[in-house]
């Protein structure tokens, strides 16, 4: 590994001289707790020299001076755990000397190219949205020799000549998902003498469309028992596939589902390859329509789930099997994602056969599906797989894009209800969608719940906490929704549609439920709900977790779940009205 790196990322090197005692006492202190860590990005080992009493916030500033990635759009990782507290330390996360740090970066500002030359080669470039139409004349320059003169490349978008200057974000001012681009080479003039004439000939490529043929594709429905959910080792998938992944023959597609599924197949059957998110830190997959112009849904696999076999943001494998959030499974985010929507009960009625309505909360229809494409990310044989597939909701942005003041108060309260009574370990501000509703109002779209439900309480963060929305009390209608909640008619609905929580995880859902319930018959806040949940320093429990171990080992082994949540129950009322005590 290079020096060249340490001192390039070395806290020390820019570091004024103060006096020599100041100086030498921190430097004493300095060398106690410095500590070498190594950044993994991109396939590349960049050693850093940090300090052990360094914020998350610190180590991803200075990536961001020395690197250039700017530290919203950057996540670490060490040791199979996200470094999720921006304010908690190094330390803290028990990172030290020589361990590695993933950086995972979300690059949102660049826009899908895709090219097709007049010979039918086809290529796909990721170019920076303030980029011109010359740079990408440049990229496919370097792709072969038949369009290595930039002054022979004519650009054309649906039927438009590009000239050089031309700006890609002013080409997808439309929010294009994918540009597409024909590049053909000039027409040349050229001439002959033909004795006292000439002769002149015009030497030009055939302008060929590259629009697609639209293809009617027929979801086949493929019926499965409970438990029987193989899939063939090595099936001779050529051509693309997707279908519903359905364990109950009792379950019925709702049509939001069977249109989604549909448009998506259309798409994929038309030649629109499924586009890989660069947000992320799994493998997401946005699935074109069939004109390849309009997202329909976002597919993620299983296999490329973080410290998944298959993932792509070269995350390390999970050593023991659980996710990146403490109480998750690898593998299981696609189960949590259809677990959110199925458990996002319709304001009247329950979502039992799941409906068509939509969900009090807002989750986007998701469904679990077996799809294959050859352009995700496969190593060795390329098999079908399993993931799950959500409606792509249009959006503005994310609610990390911009201060929460403009938020209504019942779109803040629905997610705070979701969140609650899933014990989500996930709900950053980038993982809610910002969008209009008919009325003008900012609506908010909950996605990305593949850490809901964990084992434990450990990881639950709540963004929407702060926000001053949540400290305003729940309306009537809300808490007659929650008063209608029944965590145990919850786990048999997952159970319908084939998944049966671990113990551990219907024991999460029976206690958030719980809270939620006397929470809102004390007259709490979300806030004040929310922060019984929420641990407020990496390592000091929440009071969830202490009520929970108190229901431990209040209880004799052996003692049945039901007897467990009464006696979870009991402690709950006690500490409920400490709290209810301490703010009147
Ligand atoms: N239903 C949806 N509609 C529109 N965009 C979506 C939807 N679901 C996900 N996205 C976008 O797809 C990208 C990747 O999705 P997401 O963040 O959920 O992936 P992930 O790997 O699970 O992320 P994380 O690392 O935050 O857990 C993000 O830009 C997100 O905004």
């Amino acid at each position: 590994m290079s020096s060249a790196g340490i001192a390039a990322l070395s806290p020390l090197c820019n570091e004024p001289l103060i006096s020599n005692n100041i100086f030498r006492a921190l430097a004493d202190l300095v060398s106690s707790e410095s500590i070498l860590i190594y950044l993994s990005v991109s396939g590349s080992i960049i050693p850093m020299s940090v300090l052990e009493s360094d914020s998350i916030e610190s180590v991803k500033l200075r990536i961001q001076s020395y690197k250039g990635f700017v530290v919203k759009n950057q996540k670490l990782v060490c040791g199979g755990r996200e470094l999720a507290r921006s304010n908690s330390l190094l330390r803290e996360y028990g990172v030290g000397d020589g361990n590695v740090l993933h950086l995972v970066l979300k690059l949102s500002d660049l826009q899908v190219i895709k090219v097709r030359t007049t010979s039918g080669k086809e290529y796909t470039f990721h170019v920076e949205r303030g980029r011109d139409v010359r740079y990408v004349k440049q990229k496919i320059a370097k792709k072969g020799k038949e369009f290595v003169d930039l002054e022979e490349q004519e650009v054309v978008c649906n039927g438009e000549q590009l000239e050089d200057q031309r700006l890609i974000d002013d080409i997808s001012k439309h929010n294009d998902a994918v540009i597409h681009l024909l590049v053909r080479k000039s027409a040349k003039v050229r001439t002959r003498p033909v004795e006292k004439n000439f002769e002149l000939s015009i030497v030009a490529s055939d302008l060929t469309d590259v629009g697609s043929n639209g293809v009617d594709g027929k979801v086949n429905k493929m019926q499965h028992d409970v438990g029987k959910v193989l899939l063939p080792r090595k099936p001779s998938y050529k051509e693309p596939m997707l279908e519903p992944f359905i364990v109950n023959h009792k379950i019925k597609l709702p049509s939001a589902i069977k249109d989604m599924i549909n448009a998506s197949l259309n798409g994929l059957s038309s030649g629109n390859h499924p586009v890989r998110s660069l947000e992320g830190t799994g493998g997401a997959y946005f699935m074109l329509d069939s004109s390849g112009k309009k997202y329909i849904s976002v597919f993620k696999p299983m296999d490329e789930e973080p410290m998944a076999v298959n993932n792509p943001r070269g995350l390390p494998l999970s050593l023991d099997g659980e996710g990146l959030k403490k109480g998750t499974r690898v593998g299981e985010g696609a189960l949590r994602e259809v677990a959110a929507y199925l458990l996002d009960h319709p304001m009247n009625g329950h979502r039992s056969f799941i409906g068509d309505k939509e969900g009090f909360a807002g989750v986007p229809p998701t469904f679990l599906v077996k799809c294959f494409h050859k352009e995700f990310n496969h190593s060795g044989d390329m098999t079908a797989k399993l993931g799950s597939l959500q409606k792509f909701m249009d959006n503005n942005g994310s609610c990390e894009d911009m201060g929460p003041g403009s938020f209504p108060v019942k779109e803040v309260q629905k997610i705070s209800v979701l969140d609650i009574r899933l014990a989500n370990a996930d709900r950053h501000s980038g993982n809610i969608l910002l969008s209009k509703g008919e009325d003008g109002k900012t609506v908010l779209i909950p996605i990305d719940h593949g850490y809901c439900l964990p084992e434990s309480f450990e990881e639950c963060t709540f963004d929407w906490l702060y926000w001053p929305q949540a400290r305003v009390p729940y309306s009537d209608e809300v808490v007659d929704y929650i008063n209608s909640l029944d965590a145990d008619e919850d786990i048999a609905i997952l159970k319908f549609h084939g998944w049966e929580l671990s113990p551990e995880c219907a024991r999460t859902l029976c206690i958030s439920t719980m809270l939620l319930k006397k929470g809102v018959q004390k007259g709490l806040t979300p806030f004040e709900i929310g922060s019984i949940m929420c641990r407020k320093t990496l390592n000091t429990e929440s009071i969830m977790e202490e009520i929970v171990q108190e229901a431990k080992d209040s209880v004799l082994p052996g003692t049945s779940e039901a007897a467990f949540l009464e006696a979870v129950s009991q402690i709950m009322d006690g500490r409920l009205h400490e709290i209810v005590k301490s703010t009147s």
